[in-house]
């Protein structure tokens, strides 16, 4: 836990931030429509003597009672729902990708995000999921299967050198960038999250993060969009990512809704200050909706 007390004076009330992150985290579902309705899926857990509650920002997303798994109930097993932590379905809603679009996931797997876009688009369009870990592509590709996508091609490269070249060398419309991160976010359901923390790890993984964010936008059409996330708090892998992209490609960050709790992206941390318009990033601590630790950016790519 000793690492988060770095945040301290960013997170606005430091002891309901570390309360929070001790407390185990609700289990929580997301509707997948393709195949069902939130409708249908609390028919079908009253009929299963599944305790649920609804979450007041999003008709599609449901708690959990305690003792309840995701995994448990038959809406999981025939891809009613989706295990989701609450937090991580705000990408997919800031990407905002219409039915038909060519949609890039670059860092996919499992695909909770994947499946959750390919709902958005209606299973129309090209949805790519890419990965470079094989062992988590064929978890994407079973997930994908029991949700009933079919508008997804799966591909595993490295996203720092992803290439057109089986695409046809179209950009993309769209690309989420879901970056590999230190994870201090997701401490509630893993305890031990933080337990070989060091700023190595933190400096090391920004680096790799830096080399998929660029690459993202630079094979995302102009105008497009690209959507930067993390489940992390350190502002060397979110903000100065950022700023970094901002450095080096024609992108700027855009605004967008989000009907939860939450405080915007810094515009200085240590000795470095980052560009004005960070403030349109978006930082959700445990402590404001009772959930993980989540950091969400919008980009429009250069004309
Ligand atoms: C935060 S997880 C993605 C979670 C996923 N978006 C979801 O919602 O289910 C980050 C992913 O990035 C992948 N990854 C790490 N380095 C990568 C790279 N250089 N290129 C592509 N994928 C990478 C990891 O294997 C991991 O699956």
């Amino acid at each position: 836990m000793e690492p988060l007390s770095r945040y301290d004076p960013i997170v606005g009330d430091p002891s309901a931030f570390h309360s929070a992150c001790e407390r185990p985290l609700p289990s929580v579902v997301r509707v997948n429509e393709i195949k069902a309705t939130p409708d249908r899926v609390r028919r079908a857990f009253d009929e299963a003597d599944v305790e649920y509650a609804p979450v007041d920002w999003h008709d599609g997303l449901f708690r959990l009672g305690d003792g309840e798994s995701p995994g448990n109930s038959w809406p999981f097993v025939h891809g009613w729902v989706y295990g989701q932590e609450e937090v991580s379905a705000v990408p997919a809603i800031a990407l905002d990708p219409s039915p038909g679009e060519r949609v890039l996931d670059c860092c996919a797997a499992p695909g909770s995000k994947t499946t959750q876009l390919a709902a958005r688009m209606d299973d129309r369009g090209t949805l790519v999921g890419n990965d470079n870990n094989l062992g988590r592509l064929s978890a994407l590709r079973s997930n994908a299967e029991r949700c009933g996508v079919t508008n997804l091609v799966v591909t595993r490269q490295d996203a720092r050198n992803f290439s057109l070249k089986p695409f046809g060398a179209e950009p993309f419309d769209r690309t989420l960038v879901d970056v590999p991160c230190s994870c201090e976010g997701t401490i509630r359901k893993n305890p031990d999250a933080v337990d070989s923390w060091s700023m190595d790890h933190v400096e090391g993984i920004a680096g790799v993060q830096k080399g998929i964010l660029e690459r993202s936008i630079e094979i995302t059409r102009p105008g497009g969009t690209v959507v930067y996330s993390t489940c992390t708090f350190a502002p060397e892998e979110n903000e100065a990512v950022l700023q970094y992209a901002l450095d080096r490609t024609g992108c700027r960050l855009v605004e967008y809704d989000l009907p939860l709790e939450h405080v915007s992206g810094l515009v200085e941390w240590d000795d470095e200050t980052f560009d004005e318009s960070m403030r349109k990033a978006k930082r959700i601590y445990p402590h404001h909706n009772d959930t993980g630790g989540f950091f969400c950016a919008k980009l429009e790519v250069g004309e």
